[in-house]
């Protein structure tokens, strides 16, 4: 049954779901990798499609910015909609000093200044970490790919624009890769209903080193995550 947020019907939806914030990324995907793509959704323009990839049956759907967005359309896909798995394919900005434009980051668990794991814990910290058999099938396709890749935490910030920058000095202390937006609020939705979550981003800017990538490389890198997502995908029940 259809939802306020998605127009899918049950059965419209693949088990496995990768996951971009920009609907328009998802477009991408279902277009350039995707075999008989079917688009489900375009309420919010949060388009969704379903296709195949080698073989398997599998979605591709936006998530939108931020943690109350991934939360509405995660929470939905698993509980409306049957989906067993869901790997979010991202962009973030790299931390740490040997973390460059371009790398592709596999994530393990990620921390958060929100509070929304706390509101599911009694404000306890919550371990907000990815499954792994998703962390062992990216890092198995990336190698496949020849894709170089490093493995470890993000930081989901909530908000893009900081405004205390000094706290970044501190998440490179311990040793966080890269701030994006939503792999907090993922991992314990899957949780909450026995399913796996995953997560891989691509670094387009630096934080520290102010330096960006342009829309064309990035492009061209976020292909490089793409397939190792898809491959990944793939090798996940
Ligand atoms: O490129 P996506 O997947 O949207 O991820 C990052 O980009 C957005 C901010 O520009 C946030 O959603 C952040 O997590
Ligand atoms: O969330 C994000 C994504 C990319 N770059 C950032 O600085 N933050």
């Amino acid at each position: 049954m259809a939802t306020a947020h998605n127009a899918a019907e049950f059965g419209d939806i693949a088990e496995t779901v990768l996951m971009p914030g920009d609907p328009l990324r998802a477009k991408y995907i279902a277009e350039n990798f995707l075999e008989n793509p079917v688009q489900f959704n375009t309420v919010r323009n949060m388009y969704g499609y379903t296709g195949t990839y080698k073989g398997k049956r599998l979605s591709v759907m936006g998530h939108g910015m931020g943690m109350p967005s991934i939360s509405i359309y995660a929470e939905e896909l698993y509980k409306f909609y049957g989906v067993k798995n869901i790997i979010r394919v991202g962009s973030a900005g790299g931390l740490l000093d040997d973390v460059n434009l371009r790398d592709v980051i596999i994530v393990t668990g990620a921390s958060t200044d929100s509070k929304i794991n706390r509101q599911r814990l009694k404000d306890h910290d919550y371990s907000a970490v990815a499954s792994y058999e998703n962390i062992a099938a990216l890092v198995e396709a990336a190698k496949e790919n020849g894709v170089e890749f490093k493995v470890g935490k993000s930081f989901s910030a909530d908000l893009f624009y900081s405004p205390d920058p000094e706290f970044f000095q501190t998440l490179k202390k311990y040793k966080f890769l890269a701030v994006e937006m939503e792999a907090a609020a993922l991992f314990p939705i899957a949780d909450l209903y026995g399913a796996k979550a995953g997560c891989i981003l691509t670094i387009s800017d630096h934080i520290l080193r102010e330096e960006y990538t342009t829309a064309e490389e990035r492009q061209n890198t976020f292909n490089q995550m793409m397939k190792v997502a898809l491959d990944a995908a793939v090798k996940v029940d």
